[in-house]
């Protein structure tokens, strides 16, 4: 029989996964660049906005004009037109003028600043401004988002809603981007049967297929489930195969520790130019984990057990999809909260924990992680579990109240 020989601590497989090359960059629009990450850093050809604009209803005003102007002693000024939304204006303002503006409407040369509607009053051709307005105020100056020449993206950041409407603004369409990974999921076991099959004594149905495909999804990759393999080298062998040639990741689930139905490790050590990364990881849940790379395709075998499976993708594979399709520092892991552990728990030195955790916030709105224990076997504290809290390799346990770092599940 085999045992673990490469066990590794998690900081050990991260820097390995961090030695992938990211893929390479496609085009998309800019209805479906959200959550991708940006392959080159994108510079603005123009000023943003394009000419200095109004931000309230209101008068545009030489500033100096103002100064002084007061409830009962209002400056007057000359009243010289209306600005259209849209269009240029076709008159400059002199001292003493005033043009009427509306929100968003194009500054005329001369005029510096903007005093609302509520501060000022139309008398005929005049104006009177009851209170005076700085330079600038009630104004977005051109090039004040972004200048021309300057940086709009860098590379490698995740693109957000905002970035969206920047990249709109300045007229850029078509986004650089890293492609998606490519995932195909695999489990094995004699014992698996389809979720829609009729369940036999002995059988089990393939959950791991699926929760896999979610979270893969949630990652931003694109997850093929190539179905259940049997219990026999070959067969696992040919999917394994067939799996690389059309996919960036493999994840095959079950035969990875060291039964003598476990395959796992003897495929992917066939496979022609396959470096064992690892075989044994020091965490928990997880330990029986085998991390492969064949050029610059990855394989993972997870552990069947079901919460092993997604809490080894959560802190291992999750940050390879995201390294992949360009993601660097933070992004490559799940958001963290602290939170004081609600009851003691235990832990070994050595080995990370994670632990499934339920979050409450108390009257002076701290949090709370109260753990929700179960075998890796059973599903439900993993689907009730707010966050996986994490015991680091060098601690004992958490003590009631004690402060920890949350992943937010
Ligand atoms: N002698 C030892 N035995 C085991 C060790 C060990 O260190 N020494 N580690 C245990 C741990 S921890 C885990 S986790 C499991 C992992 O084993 P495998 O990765 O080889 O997985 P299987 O044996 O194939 O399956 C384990 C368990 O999970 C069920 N399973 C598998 N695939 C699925 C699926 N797709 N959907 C639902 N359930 C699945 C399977 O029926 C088994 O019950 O090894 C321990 N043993
Ligand atoms: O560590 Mo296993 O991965 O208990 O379930």
């Amino acid at each position: 029989m085999e045992f673990f020989f490469q066990v590794k601590k998690v900081e050990e497989v991260l820097s390995a996964i961090e030695k992938f090359s990211p893929l390479g960059k496609e085009n998309v629009d800019l209805t479906s660049a959200q959550g991708r990450f940006c392959a080159e850093d994108l510079i603005s050809q123009e000023d943003l906005p394009p000419f200095s604009r109004s931000t309230m209803d209101g008068y545009a005003v030489y500033a100096r004009d103002t100064f002084g102007a007061r409830e009962g002693e209002p400056v007057v000024l000359r009243l010289v037109g209306e600005i259209p939304m849209g269009v240029e204006p076709t008159f400059t303002l002199s001292s003493g003028e005033a043009a009427k503006i509306a929100t968003g409407g194009m500054l005329p040369e001369g005029a510096d600043a903007v005093v609302m509607l509520e501060y000022a009053e139309e008398i005929g051709e005049l104006v009177e401004i009851r209170r005076p307005v700085a330079p600038g105020e009630n104004v977005i100056t051109k090039g004040e988002d972004i200048p021309k020449g300057g940086l709009i993206l860098a590379a490698h950041t995740r693109i957000t809603p905002g970035h969206i409407g920047l990249l709109a603004s300045a007229g850029i369409t078509s986004i650089p981007v890293f492609k998606r990974p490519k995932v195909a999921i695999i489990s094995t076991g004699d014992e698996l049967v389809p979720p829609e099959a009729p369940l036999e004594p002995g059988k089990i149905r393939d959950a791991n297929s699926f929760s896999l495909c979610a979270a893969v999804q949630e990652a931003g990759g694109t997850a093929h489930i190539m179905g259940i393999v049997p219990d026999q080298e070959e067969a696992l062998y040919s999917t394994l195969e067939k799996a690389l040639m059309e996919n960036d990741v493999v994840l095959i689930s079950g035969g990875s520790s060291v039964g003598t139905r476990d395959y796992t490790l003897r495929c992917i050590s066939r496979l022609p130019d396959a470096e064992l990364i690892c075989h044994g990881v020091a965490v928990k849940p997880g330990k029986p984990t085998i991390l492969a790379r064949t050029g610059n395709k990855a394989v993972f075998g997870l552990p069947g057990q079901v919460t092993s499976a997604l809490v080894v993708f959560y802190i291992m594979v999750r940050p390879l999809l995201l390294h992949l399709q360009g993601a660097c520092g933070k992004d490559l892991f799940l958001p963290k909260v602290r939170a004081k552990a609600l009851r003691n728990i235990a832990s070994a030195q050595g080995r990370e924990d994670y632990i499934r955790v339920k979050l409450q916030e108390d009257k002076e709105g701290k949090l709370w992680a109260e753990p929700i224990f179960g075998r890796s076997g059973i599903l439900s504290p993993m689907a009730q579990a707010d966050g996986l809290l994490h015991i680091p390799s060098e601690s004992e346990g958490i003590y009631e109240g004690e402060e920890a770092e949350i992943f937010l599940l």
